[in-house]
């Protein structure tokens, strides 16, 4: 089985470059400062960037006026952007700025995080009560690293659904040229192109941070600070199937929606590093699972997998790709990821019984010369 990297189309090609010394982030968040919020702001990127980055601010800068700090921030970014990544955020934007002044919502109210009327209330209790063990009450964890659990309640998916309708129906209307979810899926929609972003980033930093500090913790769970959420659509006039890949996100969030369909289960087959995403899958890494409308599964982006296909009906899917600038700094400077890679586990495992093995046959040379 050939393996994929689904990415989302406007991060293709991102390359970073040196800064010179003189102006710096620091290397480390400052937690104790809280970020402004930048959303307001005409800015070249996304508001919730500033808000991130406004912590890695040199301690001198942490009260400068906002414009000062978008004007140090704006300069640090373009400077990490080649021209042509530059071009492409600014073409973005300009067509996100097409699609919210144009598009009239069909439900408002999903624009606008809240949680009593979007979560099923065990879902509420246990994030509300932010505890392992609260959080294990309302969970299956049916292969390591898979949790499924009851999330959204059946008015919100159904009214999700209808927006995603009413978007599809807008942009075949208006002839209007839409940036598919990511490289692999051509079917569904990117909400944050459609005016969800604030939302999503709330249901992220509110609803899927507290689960991904416990279970997450080593591939960024910890510190998750930006998004990618897309809906996805099967059945017949649209895509059958989705490959085997691995997500470009630390952690994924993939709700059923619905409808009726049969088929599109999600396989997956063990979590892996960029070194080892091809390798081969373990049989005690082979796990299948069947989509039920309302369930949320929460998996690292880098557990292997794909969705088998959806044979007849109709089956739609809110995916959320969460993602930390953190870990993936980290991740550059590491080369052993055996706290979470199945296959830098079985080196690790493979290394410490060879050097077992040497060490006793060392210990039985010396017994054997002394004891001659
Ligand atoms: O169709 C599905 O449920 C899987 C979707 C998925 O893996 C993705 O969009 O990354
Ligand atoms: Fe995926």
């Amino acid at each position: 089985m050939s393996m994929d990297y689904a990415t989302e189309k406007v991060r293709e090609n991102g390359n970073g470059v040196e800064l010179p010394s003189t102006q710096r982030l620091i290397p480390f968040e400052n937690k104790e400062h809280s970020p402004e919020s930048y959303e307001d702001m005409q800015l070249d990127y996304s508001p919730l960037l500033f808000s991130s980055l406004e912590r890695y601010l040199p301690p001198n800068m942490l009260n400068l006026p906002r414009d000062r700090k978008v004007h140090f921030l704006s300069d640090i970014l373009t400077r990490y952007s080649p021209q042509g990544e530059h071009t492409r955020v600014q073409k973005h934007r300009t067509y996100r700025q097409k699609i919210l002044s144009n598009y009239e919502p069909r439900h408002k109210e999903l624009y606008t995080m809240n949680a009593a009327n979007f979560f099923v209330p065990s879902f509420l209790k246990a994030i509300s009560e932010n505890s392992e063990e609260s959080f294990r009450s309302i969970m299956a964890e049916p292969t390591a690293g898979v949790y499924t659990f009851e999330m959204f309640q059946p008015k919100f998916c159904e009214m999700l659904m209808a927006e995603v309708e009413s978007m599809e129906r807008w942009v075949h209307d208006q002839r209007f040229h839409i940036i598919c979810p990511n490289t692999m899926n051509k079917y569904g929609v990117v909400l944050d192109d459609f005016g969800l972003e604030t939302m999503l980033n709330k249901l992220m930093e509110g609803y899927i941070c507290p689960l991904s500090r416990v279970f997450f913790p080593e591939v960024g769970g910890l510190t998750l600070d930006s998004h990618h959420g897309f809906v996805v659509e099967y059945g017949v006039n649209r895509d059958i199937e989705l490959g085997f890949h691995v997500d470009d996100s630390e952690v994924t969030l993939n709700v059923c929606l619905g409808e009726q369909f049969y088929g599109g289960d999600l396989f997956f087959r063990g979590v892996r590093c960029d070194k080892h995403v091809n390798t081969e899958t373990q049989s005690e890494e082979v796990f299948d699972y069947a989509h039920i409308p309302g369930q949320a599964v929460l998996h690292r982006g880098c557990h292997r997998h794909g969705a088998r296909a959806t044979v007849s009906g109709h089956r739609v899917n809110l995916v959320i790709w969460c993602r930390s600038t953190v870990f993936r700094e980290l991740k550059k400077h590491q080369n052993d990821f055996s706290s979470w890679c199945g296959d830098c586990q079985r080196e690790k495992k493979e290394r410490q019984r060879l050097s077992v093995a040497a060490t006793k046959l060392e210990l039985l040379k010396r017994n054997g010369i002394s004891a001659s």
